[in-house]
């Protein structure tokens, strides 16, 4: 695979124009694979995963796999998730690994090299990270993104009831939300159409006092199964919907194994965010 010529935010863009804004996610829960009468090993992974892949990945702008249902199944598992990600591609999705990944400069910078760079096989057009290490702690993340048109989306205010404990602490005058949401304000400054460096805010974490006009893409899982509504995201972005991303998985996948019903699922859900930031 070779490096993207244009920035993630300009593909991104094309792609919400092209064909919506909503991001399905590739989760193969165990309950899911059940639910599909599939058992629970590397065989029915790839059968859930893969099937996935040809519903929806020709009609939806963004697809979000998330590692760790790959990885409990180990090299296997990982190997499967390679496959999501060049199909996925290849069906003209955009992928965006859900592997929320961050530690200390040197080791963020294997996982730059493992996720961001054409060369890995598991490069994908963007990659989730966790800031708390320290937001510099991802430089060589958006150091890599810069290289080769990749894009990062840093959490912030994530969905779970657990996150306020971490992302409303304040240091100084601001909340640890604020800071991260600064330091990708910065980092997206003067981009166009859009930065290539996102945030990850919940559906449903209600309405916020925080800034989350980055100039930069806001992944918004948690709509759908976890009770996020379009209302919620309307009352969450206000005037920074424009470069909204909704995110659900097991609202989309539990409609399958039919490939039709998963993907009249997905285009349920684009149209149900079609008109956020008109
Ligand atoms: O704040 C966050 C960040 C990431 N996620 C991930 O999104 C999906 C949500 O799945 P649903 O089935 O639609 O609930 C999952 O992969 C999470 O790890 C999140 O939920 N919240």
């Amino acid at each position: 695979m070779t490096a993207s010529s244009q920035p993630f935010g300009t593909r991104l863009a094309r792609a919400i124009e092209e064909r919506g804004r909503f991001c399905v996610g590739i989760d193969p829960h165990a309950a899911l694979l059940q639910e599909w009468g599939l058992g629970d090993d590397v065989a029915s992974l790839e059968r859930f995963a893969l099937t996935v892949v040809e519903a929806v990945a020709p009609v939806v702008g963004v697809v979000k796999p998330q590692s760790a249902f790959y990885e409990r199944f180990g090299s296997r598992g990982i190997a499967v998730l390679e496959r999501v990600v060049a199909e996925s591609r290849a069906a003209g999705a955009l992928v965006l690994m859900d592997a929320k990944r961050g530690d200390i400069g040197s080791t963020s910078q294997a996982y730059a090299d493992a996720y961001l760079d054409p060369s890995s096989p598991l490069a994908s057009d963007a990659l989730t990270a966790s800031p708390f290490l320290g937001f510099g702690s991802l430089d060589p993340m958006l150091d890599a993104c810069r290289r080769h048109g990749a894009g990062l989306f840093v959490l912030a205010l994530t969905s779970n009831k657990e996150g306020p404990e971490v992302q409303h602490a304040r240091t100084a005058a601001r909340t640890v939300a604020a800071t991260v949401l600064d330091h990708l304000r910065a980092a997206n400054a003067g981009a166009l159409p859009v930065g290539s460096f996102g945030a990850v805010v919940g559906a449903t974490i209600g309405a916020t006092e925080e800034d989350l006009d980055i100039n930069g893409p806001l992944l918004m899982p948690g709509f759908g199964a976890q009770g996020g509504t379009t209302a919620d995201l309307e009352r969450i972005l206000g005037a920074a919907a424009r470069w909204a991303l909704p995110s659900s998985s097991r609202e989309v996948l539990r409609a399958g194994p039919d490939v039709t019903a998963l993907r009249d699922a997905a285009l349920r859900g684009t149209e149900a965010v079609q008109g956020l930031g008109a």
